[in-house]
């Protein structure tokens, strides 16, 4: 398999507000690709990590808390130009401390309908399964 066809392994975690389930998602920070798209936070698997530790190392790089609580949930994929991701995704319900933008991003804790726009593709799959959920839809715009 060429490298470029190789998948990378990316932990992404849907931190969900105890008081009313929103969800926060963020800004991909300047210089990396896609910089401006609203995502979920998370990054890369590094090698010899599970995906709870990526989870709780990107959260703390990237917002500044400390994770207390992972639940596994879904697994997507996306093929990107650049790169075709497998995305573990984590329900995360309980952390600790204050939010900090450690990389100059935004932050907004959404409901459905979401009101922030441009959201990375490979988000859409675990959007329409958190709409569903909550008896809502999402409709990725074209
Ligand atoms: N964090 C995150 N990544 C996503 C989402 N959806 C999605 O397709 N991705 C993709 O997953 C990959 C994550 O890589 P990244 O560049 O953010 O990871 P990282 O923070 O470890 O970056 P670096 O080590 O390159 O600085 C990107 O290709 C990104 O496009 C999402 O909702 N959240």
């Amino acid at each position: 398999m060429s490298v470029a066809a190789q998948r990378i392994d990316v932990a992404a975690g849907v931190l969900l507000r105890a008081t009313d389930g929103a969800f926060l998602m963020s800004t991909r920070p300047t210089g990396k690709v896609c910089a401006g798209c609203w995502e979920f936070p998370g990054g890369k698997v590094e090698a010899g990590e599970t995906v709870e530790q990526a989870i709780g190392r990107e959260l703390h790089e990237e917002l500044g808390i400390t994770v207390q609580q992972v639940e596994r949930w879904q697994v997507t994929e996306h093929d990107y130009p650049h790169a075709r991701v497998r995305l573990h995704w984590c329900k995360v319900r309980a952390w600790q401390g204050d939010f900090e933008m450690r990389e100059g991003q935004a932050m907004c804790w959404q409901t459905f309908p979401l009101t922030v726009t441009p959201i990375l593709p490979g988000a859409y799959p675990v959007l329409q399964l958190l709409a569903r959920e909550r008896g809502a839809s999402f409709s990725p715009v074209a």
